[in-house]
């Protein structure tokens, strides 16, 4: 049987459509599933929509919506967003479906058997943008969150039913210590650890006068905190169509999740409450959770709740899907922060794609039709002398991709294939192959053609959990009717096609086309001052 590797976004707030904040955590999640589908294992990635709880309540009332129509409304804005920006998600989970309901209820009264829940006051700062109480000593100036540095945070002085996380300080250090991968990058591993040792408070799993959530099983006067259930959303997404929503049928196969890719607004929730829950029912905790950073403007966390964001389905239609998918993974070293500026994402986009890959493509390929008869030239890849420069470049590359895919190191991928491409383009101006066919040495000639072909193709290969629509028009250049879209074809499974050689000798080429147009800044959408 194949592996598996499970994988999860954030179930998305639907206070508001998806922005690129929510965009970049999704593609990351997508190049990382697609690369290990190409690795042939089974994958189940997760995303969703969290929609419960007060956020959602009031933003609803707000347009003059039931809270369902609401979220029915935004949920399809995010679907419609995947598509575009070409998401292959197993499942998208939503937490107003009732077969999460059950999961909820049967994974509440675990919690509640083994005593760690109960009765008490709740007395605190709250902000509803995040949907948890802060700490007075964490607030900016005027009682502001600092995450929604535009909202005040609201006093609250309640009855609720409170979740013993304090019970699990010790197991959760001791977790922390066996596993030190749990958390990465590492800052945010010790941003997380030393919040733990500063001591843990138990927190609230419940609300009074919240009328949008799922009611809490034991008392249907309380309404149960949206992130109790929202957490659970990755577990309900598990679940066949046809099974019985129980918890046994929802852990039999994935669980426990390989990968959750947060943001690092919700680290606290992912790194404490979520593994503690899970310890409290008795479930294995999740085996990595990676946390990247923000997309800022002027320095500020991009969000909805501030509406100072950038839309990303303005930018996909403008674009296209992997314009943006490649620019994103590319600039933003995952893990940290990352400011967008238009002008430079035409620019990387205009010097990787169209240039350095797109055009060593098109030189080359019309040189094969002049040279070589429109076929790859007549060359066994495996006789190539292993010193060739671009054969120690691509062999390089092919011992290392997915190292980098693996560690999320998605910019280094970037960086190492287009090393290979730029070693392309500089090879063919140093070997200068028309002036040899001139010269009469069409074997040189030869050579020199197959071996810059040979490395597009792996150069396509390895990005192709980045841009696929692109390296499936790349891989159609060279000839060949493989598809990097829909289900994987098997000569693709595994790891032959990142070998260097793989490329048939005379195997027909298709018409150079070029496979991405130079994007030009329109003056509208420059970037502002
Ligand atoms: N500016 C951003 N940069 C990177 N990721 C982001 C950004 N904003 C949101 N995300 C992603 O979305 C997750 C949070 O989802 P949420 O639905 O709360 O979006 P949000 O835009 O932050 O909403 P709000 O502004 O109302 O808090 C983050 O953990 C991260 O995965
Ligand atoms: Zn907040």
């Amino acid at each position: 049987m194949s592996p598996h590797f499970s994988l999860t976004t954030p179930l998305y707030y639907v206070n508001a459509l998806p922005h690129i904040g929510s965009a970049y955590t999704t593609i990351a999640a997508d190049v990382l599933a697609r690369f290990y589908r190409l690795q042939g294992y089974q994958v189940r990635f997760i995303t969703g929509t969290d929609e419960h709880g007060q956020k959602i309540e009031r933003t609803a009332q707000q347009r003059g919506l039931s809270p369902q129509a609401h979220c029915d409304e935004i949920a399809a804005g995010f679907q419609a967003l995947w598509q575009q920006l070409n998401i292959h998600y197993d499942r998208f989970s939503r937490t107003t479906s009732p077969r999460h309901h059950a999961i909820v209820n049967e994974f509440f009264q675990r919690v509640w058997d083994n005593g760690d829940i109960y009765l008490g006051q709740q007395q605190g700062w709250y902000c509803v943008e995040c949907e948890e109480f802060k700490e007075e000593r964490e607030l900016l100036e005027g009682r502001r969150c600092p995450i929604h540095v535009n909202r005040t945070v609201e006093w609250r002085d309640e009855r609720n039913y409170f979740f013993r996380l304090s019970k699990y300080q010790q197991a959760l250090l001791d977790h922390y210590a066996e596993h030190p991968d749990f958390v990465q990058p590492p800052s945010r591993r010790n941003e997380v650890l030393s919040f733990i040792e500063r001591g843990l408070q138990d927190f609230s799993i419940s609300r009074v006068n919240l009328a949008w959530g799922f009611p809490v099983p034991t008392d249907p006067e309380q309404t149960l905190y949206v992130w109790f259930d929202a957490l659970l959303g990755y577990v309900t997404a598990l679940l066949e169509p046809e099974d019985e929503p129980t918890l046994a049928n929802a852990l039999k196969t994935w669980w426990p999740i390989n990968l959750h890719i947060i943001g690092k607004d919700i680290l606290r929730f992912h790194g404490i409450s979520w593994p503690a829950m899970l310890m409290s029912a008795g479930l294995p905790l999740p085996e990595q959770i990676f946390v990247h950073g923000f997309l800022t403007k002027d320095g500020q966390k991009m969000g909805k709740s501030l509406g100072n964001t950038l839309d990303p389905f303005a930018l996909v239609a403008q674009y296209g899907a992997d314009a943006v998918r490649y620019y994103f993974m590319k600039e933003v070293e995952f893990g940290r922060d990352g400011d967008f500026s238009e002008t430079r994402f035409v620019t990387i986009l205009n010097a990787d794609l169209a240039n350095d890959l797109g055009n060593l493509l098109n030189r080359t390929l019309k040189m094969a039709w002049k040279y070589t008869d429109g076929k790859v030239p007549n060359v066994q890849g495996a006789a190539i002398p292993r010193e060739h420069p671009l054969r120690q470049l691509a062999e390089h590359l092919s011992q290392t991709y997915g190292q980098g895919y693996r560690q999320l190191a998605f910019h280094e991928v970037c960086q190492q294939a287009l090393t290979l491409a730029r070693a392309g383009n500089k090879f063919l101006d140093e070997e200068a192959p028309w002036k040899r066919y001139r010269a009469g040495e069409t074997a040189a000639v030869a050579e020199i053609l197959y071996c810059v072909l040979e490395s597009v193709r792996l150069v396509a290969y390895v990005l192709a959990p980045i841009i696929p629509q692109l390296s499936e028009a790349i891989y159609g250049q060279l000839g060949y009717s493989i598809r990097f879209n829909g289900s994987i074809a098997p000569d693709l499974l595994g790891d032959r096609q990142a070998q260097w050689g793989v490329l048939p000798a005379s195997q027909p080429l298709a018409n150079p086309e070029p496979i991405f147009q130079k994007l030009l800044l329109p003056a509208t959408v420059a970037d502002s001052p």
